[in-house]
């Protein structure tokens, strides 16, 4: 019913290559052939949307218990009522506060996870800015902007590599003989825009990210090196392409990540970086959800230190233009026998990797999506699928969102009977603790009974994922029921999957957005709607209209 998107929200390496398989999904559901009456109806609900918007800055709990109740309560007042909140709150954008956190702010998981985070004010001077946007705008007038597939989300990822693993892409006494003319205007532009920032990059911005990592439980800062640095842009019609943001997801390569602002377009709090503020740090959990996004307010010039364990993201209102400059530190080798290439070691090295009672929920997500995206084979590194599946496993039990909705992906695929049977009841057991079957939705119950079990476990992770508040968990869901609800005519369960679709869109997702048309019109069309009124009295309508009709 949509083409599922198979990005993990993990950044891989910047050169663009894909965190994950970019196959598009097979379309489950074949597209219900556009019914003309459907266009009239459709312009005249879509004309009712109304704007009022909410204040308080709402909880992870808030969010989360909203969320579950717009699917509990499908479709009847009080789920439309919990719809109508949740759209209010994803209409607001909410600076992050420094000061609050005295600068950083440390999650204990586990004792010992980061979640440092740490404001450089005025680090790039204007001068330097200018010379910097001034040399960025003539590689953009090029078109020489990357324009591989990002590794969180697939799309044009307008990027330009300048240090790539820990080496400038052009070493500037390197002599390069028999280039193209253009070949030699690029190199020269990346020189030009790598030998700007260098003075910055390595005399200032790395002991600022040492410093920041002393305040660290697991202080390694000394190995500290730059690994990566690059610059994104934002806005309409770059190169040929768009790009208003990227969604949550976490540096997998990175240990500790710094951003700079290169314009002024971050400096109210309401645009470009943002973290998830989970207010309830108790439970540890985690929610990519829009309304918990925390926008760090930086003017041009100010830089963000944030370290590998915080979840982030950009997000810019259409019509805004953003450049901003971004550095990798990563840990190099101490000894020699380590001289071989292992995966962040910040992640493999960590106690919790090496503890079968730790809860830290981030660290294994992570470590588990760094594992998938390399070829890394080491004896002392968990690798395979196998052990990345009880990573995910792990992180699952926690309730952390991504390994939820990753679990559910998995399930789907059948990763999950490489071994027997084993790793297929770990997860129903793993299920089974975080909702017994009997507390399921009743419509799922039924569907969990007529199922495979792959297929019924799939269902049961989306849903937990779906409830955590992750738009991709809500989408994948919603897309399973239609099919389901295709083939049995169960209309419960199309109700159901508009809640997961309206759930999505109100967090701005676009292919949610059109999937929700489509149920609309294949509602419509099924139930032989005639009038108005019939029109908007349908459940599925009903929904959507409270999906985007935002009212606190
Ligand atoms: O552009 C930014 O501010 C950050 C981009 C980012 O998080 C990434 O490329 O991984
Ligand atoms: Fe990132």
């Amino acid at each position: 019913f949509v083409v599922r998107s198979h990005f993990d929200p993990v950044r891989s390496r910047s050169d663009g290559s894909p965190a994950v398989s970019d196959k598009p999904n097979k379309e489950k559901f074949l597209r219900h052939p556009r019914s003309v009456r459907f266009e009239n109806l459709r312009a005249e609900y879509v004309n009712t949307i109304t704007a009022t918007s909410a204040t308080t800055a709402p909880s992870l709990t808030q969010v989360q218990s909203l969320t579950e109740t717009a699917i509990y309560e499908c479709g009847n007042d009080a789920g439309l009522d919990a719809l109508r909140k949740l759209a209010a709150l994803c209409e607001l954008r909410i600076p992050y506060d420094f000061s609050n956190h005295d600068n950083t702010h440390t999650n204990i998981i586990d004792g010992s996870n980061e979640r440092l985070i740490s404001y450089i004010p005025q680090l790039l001077p204007q001068s330097t800015r200018e010379e910097f946007l001034n040399a960025v705008q003539r590689m953009e007038s090029n078109e020489w902007l990357s324009q591989n597939p990002d590794s969180v989300d697939g799309l044009p990822s307008l990027h330009l590599n300048l240090v790539s693993n820990g080496e400038p892409l052009f070493p500037n006494e390197k002599d390069i003989g028999g280039e193209e003319p253009k070949e030699h205007e690029f190199r020269l532009g990346i020189q030009q825009l790598h030998d700007i920032v260098h003075p910055f990059v390595y005399n200032l911005l790395l002991p600022e990210a040492k410093k920041m990592l002393q305040k660290s439980a697991r202080s390694s800062a000394t190995s500290l090196r730059v690994s990566d640095v690059f610059l994104r842009r934002y806005g309409q019609n770059i190169c040929g392409g768009n790009r208003n943001g990227i969604s949550a997801h976490y540096d997998v390569f990175s240990r500790v990540t710094a951003v700079v602002a290169l314009d002024d377009v971050a400096a109210d709090g309401r645009n470009g970086l943002f973290t998830t503020v989970l207010e309830d740090d108790s439970t540890g959990q985690t929610s990519n959800h829009k309304a918990l996004r925390r926008f760090f307010p930086l003017h041009a010039g100010d830089g963000v230190l944030h370290t590998w364990d915080v979840l982030h993201g950009v997000d810019v209102e259409p019509g805004l233009n953003r450049t901003s400059l971004i550095v990798w530190f990563d840990e190099f080798p101490e000894n020699e026998e380590e001289k071989e290439p292992m995966v962040s070691p910040w992640l493999v090295k960590h106690p919790d990797n090496h503890n079968d009672h730790s809860v830290n929920h981030i660290l294994h997500f992570v470590l588990g999506s760094a594992l998938s995206n390399t070829n890394v084979d080491d004896e002392t590194v968990m690798c395979g699928m196998e052990k990345r599946i009880e990573l995910f496993l792990r992180s699952a039990s926690q309730r952390n969102s991504f390994a939820l909705t990753r679990m559910g992906s998995l399930c789907e695929e059948g990763a999950l009977t490489v071994n027997g049977q084993i790793l297929e009841k770990k997860a129903f057991d793993l299920l089974e603790d975080l909702r017994p079957t009997a507390k399921l939705p009743p419509v799922l119950q039924e569907l969990c009974n007529n199922h495979t079990s792959s297929q019924e476990l799939a269902v049961r992770f989306w849903l937990e994922g779906a409830i955590s508040g992750n738009p991709l968990a809500q989408k994948a869901l919603a897309d399973e029921l239609m099919l389901e609800s295709t083939q049995s005519g169960n209309e419960q369960l199309r109700i159901l999957a508009a809640v997961l679709f309206s759930l999505a869109a109100q967090q701005g997702d676009q292919s949610a957005s059109e999937s929700l048309c489509r149920v609309v019109e294949l509602d419509v069309v099924s139930r032989g709607v005639e009038t108005k009124e019939a029109f908007s009295n349908s459940p599925v309508v009903r929904v959507a209209n409270a999906a985007v009709t935002t009212s606190l």
